[in-house]
């Protein structure tokens, strides 16, 4: 097997039909491209790998609609073996019924095969749809998938469901659900994150991916989907800010010595803060306080943030000393 596509990289696989999306989401959520320029993507015809360097390195491969990567042609083991996520795109505008089949018959397949892969179905362009339809259309998406598996004797796989548009937040979402799964220490995240918000009263706070958008974690209460918007949105005008006016950035943050890091804060019209502020050269967090005095506790906020800071680092740093002693190890001591 070819050593660089064995990378030790969790691979996201994006598979569906022709014309669903596929590419438009990679390049919308990864490359930034504005979602009304994806009407001149032209249509993929070989495998796109993209890399991504982020807080944790992961691959997405984009595949043509059309060819089944269960032919014998196909070297199955390569493709989805050490694979973290096949999310598998439904265009929810046009007739589905073939894309279902094509879906149960791979899941049929993986589940023999590789039965923890993770099954991320995007039932995807729904922005096109009315609320009614919407909902009815996600059901029978589900529904429909659930009885071809139940027939083919599959009870219970791993298969997830999200509504997506890239002309709004939802895909964003989506990813983020999807990464999530693939972050080992999740569960400590959310842990340092509820400890954050109940002592800081915050109404929500997301660690976020600041290039992507895509939040790596966030505090275990309900999602509120105006909160997220206004969380993200805060992060592209900062991105535009530092555009102009930011310096390199290390790696990662040590602990000892703060590093000068971004932090900004608004207050919008109903006295509702955004507070933000720079984690590492990866990772941002971003919290609202529906509270009135919050400007006057700006202090606590950033005291807390440091500490939330350091713990973040205390649990990535596992992975950069790993990184860096292994580099020492290449390298002879000095006495
Ligand atoms: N309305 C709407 N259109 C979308 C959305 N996502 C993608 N599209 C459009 O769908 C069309 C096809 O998108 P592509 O990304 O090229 O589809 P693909 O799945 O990569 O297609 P192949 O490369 O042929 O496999 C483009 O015109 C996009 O603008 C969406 O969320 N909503």
């Amino acid at each position: 097997m070819s050593a660089n596509l064995r990378q030790n990289k969790p691979r996201l696989l994006l598979m569906g039909q022709r014309r669903s999306g596929k590419s438009s989401i990679t390049s919308v959520v990864f490359h930034k491209m504005p979602p009304r320029e994806t009407l001149f993507l032209e249509s993929t015809t070989r495998i796109q790998k993209d890399s991504m360097h982020s807080f944790m390195d992961f691959q997405v491969w984009d595949f043509p609609g059309q060819l089944n990567y269960f032919d014998p042609t196909f070297d199955a083991e390569e493709i989805f073996s050490g694979i973290g996520a096949l999310v598998w795109v439904i265009d929810a505008q046009d007739d589905y019924t073939d894309s279902v089949t094509r879906l149960t018959a791979s899941v049929a397949n993986l589940q023999d095969i590789y039965p923890n892969i993770n099954i991320e179905v995007f039932v995807h362009k729904i922005d096109g749809l009315s609320d009614e339809y919407k909902s009815d259309a996600f059901q029978d998406i589900r529904q429909r998938i659930e009885d071809e598996l139940n027939d083919h004797g599959y009870k219970n796989p791993p298969v997830s469901y999200h509504q997506t548009s890239i002309y709004d937040y939802s895909i964003f979402e989506a990813f983020s659900k999807v990464i999530q799964k693939l972050v080992p220490p999740l569960g400590t995240l959310e842990n340092l994150l509820n400890i954050l918000v109940n002592n800081s009263g915050m109404e929500k706070a997301y660690l976020f991916d600041t290039m992507s958008k895509i939040y790596v974690a966030s505090d275990t209460r309900p999602i509120d989907m105006e909160v997220y918007e206004m969380c993200s949105d805060y992060i592209d005008v900062i991105l535009d800010i530092s555009e102009l006016y930011s310096y390199p950035r290390s790696e990662s943050t040590r602990l000892g010595p703060q590093m000068v890091e971004t932090e900004s804060s608004v207050t919008i019209h109903d006295g509702t803060m955004i507070y933000l502020k720079e984690m590492n050269k990866y990772l941002c967090l971003v919290s609202v306080i529906k509270h009135p005095d919050a400007k006057d506790k700006k202090g606590l906020l950033d005291y807390n943030a440091h500490i939330f800071q350091d713990a973040l680092n205390e649990v990535f740093a596992r992975g950069w000393e790993k990184q860096e002693n292994s580099e020492a190890a290449k390298e002879p001591a000095e006495h």
